[in-house]
């Protein structure tokens, strides 16, 4: 598919690249800015990013930025409920390639607490994001072919609470069918009022998928990534 081919939403801003490398290197700037600006006018910002294979040169790229990480709290949008060593940990791909560098010195909240399940966990999770300032500054979301994103995936049992505007909690306990490990996510309402969301893909399949996603802006539980398909969003994407 090409990229002229897609038709994104009005107000949803395009910054497509070249290279996985163009593009992490561009949205590195355009976080480290926010980021910069934010922390001019509050004494904490918070940085939310995305696990899976898409973000690495982004999280090298970022740890280079010469910021008052001191100040940055970084948290994932969604986390496998495994041990920090497990090759899927999110949190030990945050750990390796992002808080290093010039990173460092930011404050990790690990979605990933003592407790045998989510369920067991969540209330040691809801603790560790007491004091985080809401709504969120920076959210960095990735997507699956399946139109998840964070881990709001379609077959999620506790997807429809997990959507809901009304949703009063901040975490919720993700059991999607379809996935190997029980996760834990960020609900809609924190992920939906942060103040710069960027959508980072790469490849083509996810050009795809997102085509698909706009298609039909309505059928959210279908693929939950329609409901971050509004203004103020920015695709980042390359081949
Ligand atoms: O399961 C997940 O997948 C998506 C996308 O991962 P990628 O490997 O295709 O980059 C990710 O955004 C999400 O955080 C993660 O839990």
């Amino acid at each position: 598919m090409k990229t002229s081919d897609l038709q994104l939403p009005e107000g949803v801003r395009a910054r497509f690249g070249e290279t996985p490398e163009e593009v992490a290197l561009n949205l590195a700037d355009a976080v480290a800015e926010f980021l910069a600006r934010r922390l001019k006018d509050v004494p904490r910002a918070s940085l939310v990013v995305s696990g899976g294979s898409t973000p690495l040169p982004f999280f090298k790229a970022l740890s280079d930025k010469d910021l008052e990480w001191g100040r940055v709290d970084v948290l994932l949008a969604d986390e496998r409920w495994v041990e920090e060593d497990h090759p899927t940990s999110n949190t030990r791909l945050v750990k390796d390639n992002l808080l290093r560098n010039h990173a460092a010195p930011a404050r990790f909240l690990s979605l990933k607490q003592p407790g045998a399940t989510p369920a067991e966990g969540l209330e040691a999770v809801k603790a560790e994001l007491a004091d985080l300032a809401l709504p969120l500054d920076v959210l960095i979301l990735g997507m699956g072919n399946d139109g998840h994103t964070a881990s709001l995936f379609p077959d999620a049992p506790e997807l429809a609470c997990a959507m809901n505007p009304e949703c009063q909690e901040i975490v919720s306990v993700a059991t999607p069918a379809s996935q190997p490990q029980k996760r834990i996510t960020l609900t809609w309402p924190p992920l939906r009022d942060a103040r710069f969301t960027a959508l980072h893909l790469k490849g083509e399949d996810k050009l795809d998928t997102l085509k698909k996603a706009v298609s039909d802006l309505d059928s959210v539980m279908e693929m939950p990534i329609r409901a971050f398909l509004k203004p103020g969003l920015q695709v980042f994407w390359s081949p």
